[in-house]
């Protein structure tokens, strides 16, 4: 099993408050395959993919991606998990404006262990022709584009999108989408997608439901549906 999240917890106080944000949550996700985490606002979505990308810790529970168990890391060893093993997408492109597009996708390569080649990854996303153009210049789904070439170009193990979709119009999502399902199959690169749209559900190996930090449901497809064919 190349995920495996076992009994994780998280609380946040504020002043005598505390608030359970995940509690005792365990989701498991195979190499290669395309999970998703489906969940209302407020749920713990983004909480538990910060913890599962390294970015947050979690208060108990375990989590091993690829045989290494992350929740057992100090800091340095968590910075060079996040740093090779992980690529990060977000509803919010997060480019940097003043770069190019190949530039934008060289700040991660230049501190890549094993990088894609640059060429390659811009014609996997389809922009090859905008390499030289400003974020400013591009449409939503151009920088979310770019944000997935940034994100594939260190060549990671495993792909954490948090509502790649969100800002964007039903047909460029649905072109996003279907980028993704293709970086998932020539890559071989393991997704893992968080979504309030069920919709998306279809294209996953495994779906998950939380509600108010519990997984209530865990569905397993033995065959996704393409995103060209997900409407919603
Ligand atoms: N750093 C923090 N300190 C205190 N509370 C937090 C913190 N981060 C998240 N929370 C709370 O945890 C809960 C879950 O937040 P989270 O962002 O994980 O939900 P989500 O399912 O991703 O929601 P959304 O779909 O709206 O992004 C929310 O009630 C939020 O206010």
């Amino acid at each position: 099993m190349f995920i495996i999240v076992k009994n994780l917890k998280k609380s946040y106080s504020a002043g005598e408050n505390k608030s359970e944000i995940l509690k005792e949550v365990s989701l498991e996700l195979e190499k290669g395959q395309i999970g998703v985490i489906l969940g209302p606002s407020g749920s713990g979505k983004s909480t538990l993919m910060n913890i599962i990308g390294g970015v947050d810790h979690a208060d108990s529970g375990s989590i091993h991606v690829d045989g290494l168990e992350i929740t057992a890391l100090d800091d340095d060893k968590l910075t060079d998990y996040r740093r090779d093993s992980v690529g990060f997408i977000f509803q919010f492109y997060n480019l940097i404006p003043n770069l190019t597009v190949t530039e934008n996708i060289e700040v991660v390569s230049n501190i890549s262990k094993a990088p894609l080649n640059i060429d390659a990854v811009l014609k996997a996303v389809g922009l090859e022709v905008k390499r030289r153009s400003f974020p400013r210049e591009l449409s939503g789904g151009e920088q979310q584009r770019v944000a997935i070439a940034r994100a594939i170009v260190k060549n990671p193990k495993l792909l954490l999108c948090d509502e790649p979709t969100g800002a964007l119009d039903y047909e460029t999502s649905r072109d996003v989408l279907s980028l993704l399902q293709k970086v998932n199959r020539e890559f071989g690169t393991s997704i893992l997608m968080i979504t309030h749209n069920t919709a998306i559900g279809d294209m996953a190996n495994v779906v998950y439901k939380l509600r108010s930090g519990e997984i209530v449901e865990a569905i397993r497809h033995d065959e996704t549906v393409a995103s060209e064919r997900i409407e919603w």
